[in-house]
């Protein structure tokens, strides 16, 4: 673990072994951090506020910028740590950690441009005055299917604000995130700047909620947890931002250009081997142009190879566990039992890692868990609807709210329908809508705030108002 600039285990020696999924093979080992950990990590972020919050905009973009640089360098080597972890193929990995830098060159930038405002007051020797101020001490908990990108897109605009950061990534995937730090370590981030634990989520995340000097929990994952973590943020008022589950409803219209659909859908649907909370979930086609959709889709689906990340031509990798391959096999069951059949079923190798099959199941109704739950897995269940009216019923008919796909090459349709969706972010004629400068997050229970371009900044930001009254004469 990484404490107050110093590399440390933890009191007990216990390890928490680190597995490749697409192997079984353990790999690798980290601490199994608690809640003294948590409580040092704290400590550590701190004491080192009072200094990296006074420092100006500049001295944090330089060093931002030093962090960015050494990512860069060591980009290859960070994406062969992710892939042996996490499974995705090298190719993804290395465009994560590209994207992850992303996020740190963006906010090294924006954290010269946290302007206040003076605004007019109501008595001639008044003066109103808005500044904008660090919140202070920021825990983030972050998810396995992005380990890179989902820690700089919280940390980058929190350091670049004048915040410092605990971090806790997953037990899953904990290397990638530990080798970032080092790199932050060697551009000269303070101590204490950063601190990253690993260990027993738990415990870890119930120190934090409890202790007041945190003053920001930002979170990706499931719902339920992200839930947990509001309950309890509630305590000593805590700011949260949750980027949690998704249904993405992918939308095909009859006037859609049917080539570009079905590739959009083949990004959407398949990176990270559809472990990407904004995956297509759902994918609703218009009457007449279903069977040529799907025609078209399923000779692109042929062309993808399931395998082993770190082999070259792999397309599709593993599933994260076995939990995660459980829960996407009952699903397939459920369909089947519900009337639903497997329309077109791919090649998987025969080792002994979590992979499954991607699938294009058809005959698919609302009631089943496909249509529900978040598959995060590479089902592709295709249904069909008759109306424009029909089809935004049904997409918004959901809990969730977090990316929703339209194809159609009306524009009037595009803006209608785009307005008549309640998702945060709307992929428009789009199967990549993920950027840097962009806001990303949901309505409804997939979360609260936005990461990304200068609405990620403001959630790392208090508003302080001075009032000043002049003397007269
Ligand atoms: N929005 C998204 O991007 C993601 C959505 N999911 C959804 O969630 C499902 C389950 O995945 P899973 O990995 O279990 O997701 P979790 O929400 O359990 O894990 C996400 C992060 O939260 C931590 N965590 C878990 N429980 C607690 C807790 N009580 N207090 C504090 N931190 C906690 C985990 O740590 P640790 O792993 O060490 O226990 C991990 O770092 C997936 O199938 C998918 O549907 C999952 C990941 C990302
Ligand atoms: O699943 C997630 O929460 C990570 C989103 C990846 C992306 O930014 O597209």
């Amino acid at each position: 673990m990484y404490i107050d600039g110093q590399w440390v285990g933890n009191e007990n020696e216990f390890f928490t072994e680190v597995t490749n999924p697409a192997t079984k093979e353990v790999i690798g080992a980290v601490p199994t951090g608690g809640a003294l950990e948590a409580k040092q990590a704290v400590d550590a972020a701190h004491a080192a506020f009072k200094e990296w919050s006074k420092k100006t905009a500049e001295e944090r973009y330089r060093i931002l910028m030093k962090w960015h640089q050494l990512i860069d360098e060591n980009k290859n080597e960070i994406a062969r740590i992710m892939t042996t972890e996490q499974g995705k193929p090298l190719h993804e990995a290395l465009g994560e950690v590209q994207y992850a830098n992303s996020f740190i060159s963006w906010y090294a930038e924006e954290g010269k441009r946290v302007y206040g405002e003076t605004i007019p007051a109501s008595h001639p020797h008044k003066r109103i005055l808005v500044r904008k101020e660090p919140v202070g001490v920021v825990a983030a908990i972050t998810p396995w299917n992005f380990p890179a990108a989902m820690i700089t897109r919280k940390v980058a605009p929190a350091l670049a604000a004048g915040c410092t950061c605990v971090v806790k990534p997953a037990n899953q995937t904990p290397l990638t995130a530990l080798k970032i730090a080092e790199l932050a370590h060697q551009a000269g981030l303070p101590s204490g700047v950063l601190n990253v634990i690993t260990g027993k989520s738990a415990e870890i995340g119930e120190t934090w909620l409890k202790d007041t000097r945190v003053t920001k929990i930002t979170f990706t994952g499931s719902t339920e947890v992200g839930k947990t973590l509001m309950r309890g943020a509630a305590e000593n008022v805590k700011k949260v931002s949750l980027e949690l589950g998704g249904n993405a409803p992918f939308i095909v219209m009859d006037d859609a250009n049917l080539e570009k659909a079905a590739e959009g859908l083949i990004q959407s649907k398949f990176r990270n081997a559809g472990q990407t909370c904004i995956c297509t979930n759902r994918i609703y086609v218009q009457e007449g142009v279903a069977d040529e959709f799907i025609k078209i889709f399923q000779s692109k689906l042929e062309g993808l190879k399931v395998g082993n990340g770190l082999e070259a031509g792999t397309d599709i990798g593993p599933l994260i566990d076995r939990a995660a391959y459980d829960k996407v096999a009952g699903l397939v069951n459920d369909v089947i039992e519900k009337g639903g059949k497997i329309t077109y079923t791919g090649e998987k190798p025969a080792d002994e890692g979590y992979y499954h099959a991607p699938m294009i199941l058809t005959d698919i109704n609302e009631n089943m868990e496909c249509m529900k739950d978040e598959i995060f897995g590479p089902l592709a269940p295709i249904a069909t609807f008759k109306t424009e009216e029909e089809v935004i019923e049904r997409a918004n008919n959901s809990r969730y709210g977090l990316a929703a796909y339209i194809f159609t090459e009306n524009l009037s349709r595009a803006f209608r329908m785009s307005e008549g969706v309640e998702y945060g972010i709307v992929g428009l004629n789009d199967g990549l809508p993920s950027t840097a400068q962009a806001p990303f997050g949901g309505f409804k229970e997939s979360g609260l705030g936005r990461e990304g371009g200068h609405f990620g900044i403001e959630e790392f930001l208090e508003i302080k108002y001075i009032s000043i009254s002049l003397s007269e004469g």
